[in-house]
């Protein structure tokens, strides 16, 4: 079963550890419930992964772990056969011990979009929301980040983070913990909170930026990421049905809309660092995520739309600052 209680020693001497009173419980019961029907599957995959320590290891400018000259070719090839047991791998792209796991997104796109306009990620504590595999957060350990802390409820990605991080070697400081950002207690205590590419599959968004804000200390920077429209302060896409063939998209604003949204959770220093048309490049079908991608959400004769009709897929990056301590808004 996958353990916890590293995460848990980890914080006990730390600004995090007042989330003690409550996360192991929280947690508890997740690993109780019997919700989680391949999860007992994939760890036993995870107890498979039983290799050397990596001889080298970036996370600088790639997540690469292992030169690659540590395994035979036999033992690569088994490798890669326990790493596909853990598909559709979505968010990466991974090399581990010479494999290139290819995944559906080129994370490392967003990464180079989003790292210039941020502060200096060394020694802070950083929350992830949305974290996927965790792509990111080793990013963000490799510009120096303290501890690295990922939330995300599906449990084929907590597995997909797990197995990089046993084949990683040593207690990174990083980890995964399979909540939604709405079990998280006000912690007040993040130097940074990335939420990218989950706001759109909030129901309630203002909500959503407040649990953000929550979690950040006093001058604190939250980097949001999600999906804008084009249009004016007052314009937002309320999908009827599904977008882009996905059936969780509950409101895509315009940069302006977004904008105003944080100003009235009293964030400040608001600004748009980047708005990018997802190419047919950065999302797609490979051999480590076989279903279907971006080309086949699209409409086949305009990919300026999605098959319903929508505007395609258009992301923006707003960094803005927590003012001051957790308030009752009015
Ligand atoms: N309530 C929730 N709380 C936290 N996470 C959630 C919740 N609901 C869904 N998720 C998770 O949010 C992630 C959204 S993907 C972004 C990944 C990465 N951040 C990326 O920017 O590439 C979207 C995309 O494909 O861009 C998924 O991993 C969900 O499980």
């Amino acid at each position: 079963m996958i353990s916890f209680s590293s995460f848990y020693q980890q914080i006990a001497d730390s600004n995090l550890q007042h989330w003690l009173e409550e996360l192991p419980a929280i947690i508890g019961k997740w690993q109780r419930s019997h919700k989680h029907g391949n999860l007992p599957k994939w760890e036993k995959v995870l107890n498979k992964l039983n290799y050397p320590e990596p001889d080298q290891i970036d996370l600088k400018d790639s997540v690469t772990i292992g030169s690659g000259e540590q395994l035979t070719a036999g033992q690569q090839e088994k490798l890669a056969n326990l790493l596909g047991l853990f598909q559709p791998w979505r968010k990466g792209p991974f090399t581990i011990h010479g494999i290139d796991i290819d995944t559906e997104w080129r994370s490392d796109w967003k990464w180079d979009r989003v790292k210039p306009h941020i502060s200096p990620l060394k020694n802070r504590t950083v929350l992830d929301v949305g974290c996927g595999s965790g792509y990111h957060m080793w990013r963000m350990l490799g510009d120096g980040a303290k501890r690295v802390v990922g939330v995300d409820p599906s449990p084929l990605f907590l597995c997909q983070f797990e197995a990089v991080k046993r084949l990683a070697g040593k207690d990174h400081p990083v980890h995964l913990l399979p909540l939604g950002i709405e079990e998280l207690p006000p912690l007040d205590a993040f130097d940074t909170v990335f939420s990218m590419g989950v706001l759109y599959h909030r129901r309630s968004p203002i909500d959503h930026l407040l649990q953000l804000r929550d979690q950040l200390r006093t001058g604190g920077e939250l980097v949001l990421e999600t999906l804008v429209i084009d249009g004016d302060v007052n314009d937002v896409l309320v999908p009827e049905d599904r977008y882009g063939k996905m059936n969780n998209v509950w409101f895509i604003p315009s940069v302006d809309a977004l904008m105003l949204w944080l100003k009235k959770c009293e964030f400040i220093d608001i600004r748009c660092v980047d708005v990018d048309t997802t190419s047919l490049a950065e999302q797609r079908s490979t051999n480590w995520m076989k279903n279907e991608s971006l080309v086949d959400y699209l409409d086949p004769n305009d990919v300026s739309l999605t098959v319903e009709g929508y505007p395609a897929p258009k992301r923006a990056t707003i960094i803005a600052t927590k003012s001051q301590p957790n308030l009752e808004l009015k």
